[in-house]
Parts: structure tokens; sequence; C-alpha cells
């Protein structure tokens, strides 16, 4: 049976930063990591932005050098199936046992899909990079894409395709693309930015299902209209890979696994990181939270904790999307239905969200600075009475 010291399972970001979290703490300690997907791993947010809209990105050019970088020895096409806390050793799909000695979950979240609109040869639910090789050959045909999904993978695919001269219909179930997210008027400003630029952006469309025929696509929605396309990308939010998982290891109720503030989970040597951890985040209390600075910052520590750290995570997570000409990043939560407070600077904007007690989050749009300053401010766990009082306090 194969052996080692440190154990991750997933291919992703949070795996790659784990493993020279580990290799930083350790030199010598063996390293495996058992993925999923055929490739290791890969920064997921190019396949999203820069490798449709950046000719200076290609995959040669984007991949990441784990292997090389860290002496891990990757097992790709390799799902686990069971965890044997007792024994240290997990088995996988095919029939294999692995042992460790420490084991990092970093298994991410598996795309939430609907019954009735399986996934198919025009239909792809939007995740790996299997998938942008899949989107690419079919974007050169130059097809009408209807995108299911109003969030991040919805409107950066909606985004990129426009770009390649495709036509495209973005479907989303709210009045607005982006409310969820951004106080009203900056919505009004998002969707905007996607109208302008030719997409055509459906409000109110809750998708239902579909199937794929001779000629492409016909998606039902929930108000019983349908929507006809010859290929249809899917972005509905991801689900929490934890199905192999004993019942020891305590989920939360978003199904995240729950770790403490040095990431290890209720199991002895399990620990999670990455989109799949639900952690005791300083200012927004137990979060769980799927963007990249998230991956890596989590899966360093988680590696470096692994392998005889001491430290605890604390690390209050930021994020960024570009979208047709339009960065915009954020720290803490973006939550639009907390109070918000927005204020111009420049051509930019900031964005307060508060509740009652704190400032939770901080939105830099077409900003380039400003995340230090925003985290300092989460981090004084205070808010004026009057959110106006704000202004002026992040200068981007
Ligand atoms: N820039 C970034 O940080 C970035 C970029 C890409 C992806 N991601 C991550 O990848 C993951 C997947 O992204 P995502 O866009 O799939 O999830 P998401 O949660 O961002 O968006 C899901 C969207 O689907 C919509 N929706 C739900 N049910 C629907 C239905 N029946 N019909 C139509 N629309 C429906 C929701 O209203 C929402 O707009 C997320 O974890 C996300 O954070 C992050």
């Amino acid at each position: 049976m194969t052996h080692y010291d440190h154990l991750i399972i997933g291919g992703g970001m949070a795996a790659d930063a784990a493993a020279h979290g580990i290799r930083e703490q350790d030199p010598t300690a063996s390293i495996g990591i058992l993925g999923e997907e055929p490739t290791s791993p890969f920064p997921r947010p190019a396949l999203s932005k820069k490798l449709w809209t950046d000719p200076d990105f290609t995959v040669e050019n984007t991949a990441l050098d784990t292997v090389g970088e860290t002496a891990a020895t990757f097992h790709p096409r390799t799902r686990v199936v069971a965890v044997d806390l007792e024994a240290h050793e997990v088995t996988t799909h095919g029939g294999d046992t692995v042992g460790y000695g420490r084991l990092l979950v970093a298994t991410g979240g598996h795309p939430r899909t609907l019954t009735d609109l399986p996934g198919g040869d025009r239909v792809l639910y939007y995740r790996s990079l299997t998938d942008y090789h899949r989107l690419r050959v079919l974007a050169d045909t130059r097809p009408h894409v209807a995108v299911v999904g109003g969030g991040y993978i919805g409107t950066e695919i909606a985004a990129a395709l426009i770009g390649q001269g495709c036509r495209v219909t973005l479907l989303h179930p709210g009045e607005v693309l982006g409310e969820q997210m951004f106080p009203a008027e900056l919505a009004d400003d998002f969707e905007r930015l996607f109208t302008d630029a030719g997409v055509e952006v459906r409000g109110g469309a809750e998708v239902a299902g579909g199937r794929e025929h001779a000629d492409g696509v016909r998606l039902e929605l929930e108000s019983g209209d349908t929507v006809q396309a010859d290929v249809v990308v899917v972005g509905l939010g991801v689900e929490p890979a934890t199905h192999f998982l004993p019942e020891e290891v305590e989920l939360a109720d978003d199904g995240g696994v729950v770790v403490d503030e040095h990431l290890r989970t209720s199991a002895p040597d399990v620990y999670a990181a990455g989109d799949v951890a639900s952690y005791p985040d300083p200012i927004l209390g137990r979060t769980r939270v799927e963007h990249v600075d998230n991956a890596t910052t989590m899966g360093t520590a988680a590696g470096r904790i692994m392998a005889g750290s001491e430290e605890t995570y604390d690390h209050t997570p930021m994020f960024y999307s570009d979208v047709l000409g339009l960065g915009y990043q954020a720290v803490g939560t973006l939550d639009s239905s907390l109070e918000t407070f927005v204020e111009r600077v420049g051509e930019g904007a900031v964005a307060y969200y508060l509740d009652d007690e704190a400032v939770r989050g901080v939105l830099l749009w077409d900003l380039d600075e400003g995340v230090e300053e925003a985290r300092a401010l989460l981090a004084r766990h205070s808010r004026p009475t009057d959110p106006a009082d704000l202004a002026g306090t992040i200068t981007g």
C-alpha cells in the first residue's frame, strides 16, 4: 500500500497551496495528491477570465508546476470513495488504498446541477480545464449561447463569450444582474455594462430544465417560457464535495467541513481547506468562502500546520472579478441585503456593507487599491451610527 506523510484529497488550488505549505515547513516529508480531474492543479480563475480575454495567457503558460516545485506525487483521475480514520487510509474508486500520516480535505465543490437539465455535449456545467477546452471548441463556431445563472461563472463566461463574437443570452432569476451582491445603483451599472456589450440579459428567468436535440438545446423556464440556444453554459453554484467522509467528520449546516482556527476537523489528523472548509473567521464568524484567495491562503496555512506550524488561521478573504473592462474586488461579505453605503471615488466607487454591530464587507469598484485599508476597517469591529460617516475611509 502506498503511504504518504501528508495526503491531500483534491487537485485544485488549495491542494497546490497546501503542498507548498508542507514543503515550506518540511523539506523531506512525502506528499501525495489525489485529484479527480485528469490535470494537475490549474489556476481556476483563468478559466473564466484571462484565457478568454488576454492573448498572453495560454493553458501552457498559465499552468502551475505543483509537482516540480513541491516534489509531491500527483495521482490524476483518482476519486476517493472512503476514509478509514482508524487505519489512517483512504480508498479510491479503483479499490486501491492509500495510507496517510495527516490528511487534508481540499475537495472544493461539485457544480450544483438541475435534475431536469442533464450535462451533455452542448450543456456544460462549467468548472474545470476540461470544460474550458470543450467550450473553446464550441465557441469557435460562434454559436448562440444561453448562460444560466447570474453569479460569477454566469457573468464572467457571458463576458468572455461576447468577446469571442458569440450571441449570448444570460438567464438569471433576479430583477437586476448582480443585485444579490451590489447595492441597487451599482447593480444597475453592472447590468448596463452587459447590455451595452450586446449581451441579452433576461431577469426573472429561473431555469427548470432542458433537453439537447439535433439543433441545439431547448431550455424550459419556471414561467413556462422556453429558450432555444446552440450551447448552454450553467453556473448555479457549487456544493461542498464531502460524500466520501465518515460521519465522525462534522459538517456545517451549509454542508462544509467544520474546522477550527488551526484548520483541524473533528477527526484526528484530518484537516480541511479551501471551498470545502467552514472556518471561524474573526470578522465574519463561521463561514465558507469559494474564492481563490481563500483557497490559496488557507491551503498554504493548512499545509504548514499539518507539517508542524502552530499558527492560527485568521485571514479575512478578498476576491476579485474582471468583466468587460470592470474590475471589482472585495473584502469580507458582499450581501446586498445588509445596510449599504456607496461612495463614488474618481471613476469608481466604494460600497460598505454593515450589520447592526460592524462593517462586514467593502466592495472596491473599478479601484486598483484599497484591499488592505478595507481589511483594517473590518478588523475594527465597529460601525458609525450613520454609514455616510464612512466616506473617505478607503481612498483606493
Ligand atoms: N471571480 C471569482 O471569484 C469567481 C469566478 C468564477 C467562479 N467562482 C466560484 O465558482 C463557484 C461557482 O460559481 P457560480 O457562478 O456557479 O455560482 P454563484 O453562486 O456565484 O451563482 C449562482 C447563480 O445561479 C443563479 N441561479 C440559481 N438557480 C437558478 C436557476 N434555476 N435558473 C437560473 N439561475 C439560477 C443564482 O441566482 C446565481 O446568480 C462559486 O463558488 C464562485 O464563487 C468565483
